[in-house]
């Protein structure tokens, strides 16, 4: 691409030297010489006041949102985010036409559901990438900065994906990403719908500004390809909006038997589940997953419901899902000598551990004794709804601390105990300490269920990362203590 042809795509008229673009950035540290640099307006710092340093670092090209004059070529837009999305887009070929590319969009659940979808995938013997929280693989292993990348390290990653020969790609959707217009362009081949449940409102402000964003792939499909189809968890309180806004195919899931994936009779234990499961109204099998909760039983049912979409027999991809071992820190769990389990699971909304601790409940035969945390800089209102989850649903509770970033962890702490009922709880600021203290109090049958954190290998505290992880801080403590 060069400068005429990206004047063009941005529709702003451009009479300078044409030249060769041969790189493109929004961070000024990442531009190469012959670079165009975009200027982003964050929530921290302003990419204009980077310009300078992406001039010296061999920018030819400014896209950016301010009224300036530059020694190079600069061009104005309203929507820096967007021109962004626009641009990678063209300049890595439109890479999501060219592969299968399926999107997983709702408030719980994406991780998982992407996870069982490459697993099958790996068992087809089919060739799939992956982007989410845990990390992207699309030929080979990437940590992730986020859960849904930006725009132009999305194409980056989708030409990658058709340069490996992949056939499918299955990636997260998070609120931030289409917000941020990081999926802006994408074409999506089928879309997943989990469930939505008020979460991230400090960025959203408003629950209708969460759904509405959440709904704007699902338009956002209808024009792209005719063969596109979405995948929606009909039981969510808010599924008619999904299913009203998509033009294309849809199937639907969930436990009423109106869905075309349909559970019933689901029998709980630690190590497994089972359901009846019913394929648009035709029994098929009683299914038994290697997986904790009602919430996975749906997560199931979406993989089962998307394989389907693609032409699989439901009976060939179950067999698959039954084989699938848990996703990392995404209920976890390990049974010491004393006859104490304990869980570590990413619950960090009030949805998810409502979820996990009425689940529990069903086959507790002992005590609940919960670990819970609260993300600082992050939406303040969940938490008084997390903290009365926390405390009606468990025996006892220690609160602690979940990456309190820049704020005091004592004052998230309060959030939290705003929403406790009763006096079942004890604070402890530190993350680990509070661990040790659950883990001390457990008797035999007790559950010690270790909330928010999950995979995480590092805490960020006072707005410094230091490495911790719940799963090597359990393994110590039980170690220590020869239980
Ligand atoms: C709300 C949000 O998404 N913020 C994103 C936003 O940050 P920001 O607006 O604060 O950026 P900033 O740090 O102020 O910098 C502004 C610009 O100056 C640039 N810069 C900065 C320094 C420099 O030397 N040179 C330079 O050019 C930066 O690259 C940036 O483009 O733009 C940055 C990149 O430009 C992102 O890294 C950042 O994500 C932050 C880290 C973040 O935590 N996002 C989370 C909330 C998020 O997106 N989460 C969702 C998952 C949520 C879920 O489902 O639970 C996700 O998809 O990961
Ligand atoms: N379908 C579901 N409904 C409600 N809760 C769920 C569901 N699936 C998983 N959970 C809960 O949510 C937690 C996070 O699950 P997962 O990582 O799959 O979700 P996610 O949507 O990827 O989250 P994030 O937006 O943080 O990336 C799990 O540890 C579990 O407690
Ligand atoms: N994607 C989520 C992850 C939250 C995980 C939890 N441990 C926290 O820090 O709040 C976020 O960035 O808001
Ligand atoms: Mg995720």
């Amino acid at each position: 691409m060069n400068l005429v042809e990206m004047s063009e795509l941005l529709g702003i008229r451009f009479t300078g030297e044409n030249q060769l673009i041969s790189n493109l950035a929004y961070d000024s540290r990442d531009v190469k010489d012959g670079g165009v640099f975009f200027a982003i307006r964050g929530q921290d710092q302003d990419g204009h006041d980077y310009i300078e340093k992406a001039i010296e670092n061999g920018a030819i090209a400014v896209v950016g949102e301010k009224d300036l004059t530059l020694s190079i070529p600069y061009f104005q837009v309203f929507n820096t985010k967007k021109a962004l999305a626009v641009i990678s887009n063209e300049y890595y070929e439109t890479p999501s036409k060219d592969i299968n590319l399926v999107g997983v969009i709702g408030t719980n659940g994406k991780t998982t559901i992407t996870y069982l979808i490459q697993h099958v995938f790996e068992c087809l013997g089919i060739n799939s990438g992956l982007i989410g929280t845990n990390g992207s693989w699309v030929g080979s292993k990437k940590k992730a900065t986020h859960t849904t990348p930006m725009s132009l390290d999305l194409n980056y990653l989708l030409k990658d994906s058709v340069k490996n020969n992949l056939q499918y790609l299955v990636m997260e959707v998070s609120s931030h990403g289409i917000k941020e217009n990081r999926v802006d362009q994408i074409h999506f081949d089928r879309l997943i719908f989990t469930n939505i449940t008020p979460e991230h409102l400090d960025y959203h402000k408003t629950f209708e500004d969460y759904l509405f964003t959440k709904m704007r792939p699902f338009v956002q499909m209808n024009d792209y390809q005719d063969h596109r189809m979405a995948i929606i968890n009909c039981d969510d309180e808010h599924s008619d909006y999904f299913i009203g806004v998509t033009n294309g195919r849809i199937l639907t899931y969930g436990c009423r038997p109106q869905a075309d994936f349909y559970a019933e009779d689901i029998v709980y234990a630690i190590d497994h589940t089972t359901f009846l499961l019913y394929v648009k109204g035709e029994f098929v099998k009683r299914v038994k997953i290697p997986l904790f909760g009602k919430y996975n039983v749906y997560n199931v049912l979406s993989v089962i419901g998307y394989f389907y979409s693609l032409g699989y027999p439901v009976l060939e991809i179950i067999p698959f899902i039954e084989n699938v071992s848990s996703v990392e820190g995404r209920f976890e769990y390990v049974q010491t000598k004393n006859g104490v389990t304990i869980v570590i699971d990413y619950a960090h909304n009030p949805d998810a551990i409502f979820q996990v601790l009425t689940n529990l409940n069903v086959i507790s035969q002992g005590e609940i004794i919960t670990v819970l945390g609260a993300g600082g800089n992050r939406d303040k209102a969940k938490r008084k709804i997390m903290g009365n989850h926390a405390s009606t649903l468990s025996d006892y509770v220690f609160f602690t601390s979940d990456n309190p970033r820049n704020e005091d962890p004592l004052s998230i702490i309060y959030d939290l105990l705003s929403g406790t009922t009763h006096r079942n709880y004890t604070v402890i600021v530190d993350r680990k300490q509070a661990i040790e203290a659950a883990i001390e109090k457990a008797k035999p049958n007790d559950l010690v269920v270790i909330l928010g954190k999950g995979h995480e290998k590092t805490q960020n505290i006072n707005g410094k990362v230091v490495p911790f992880n719940d799963k090597i801080v359990v393994e110590e403590v039980i170690r220590k203590r020869g239980i």
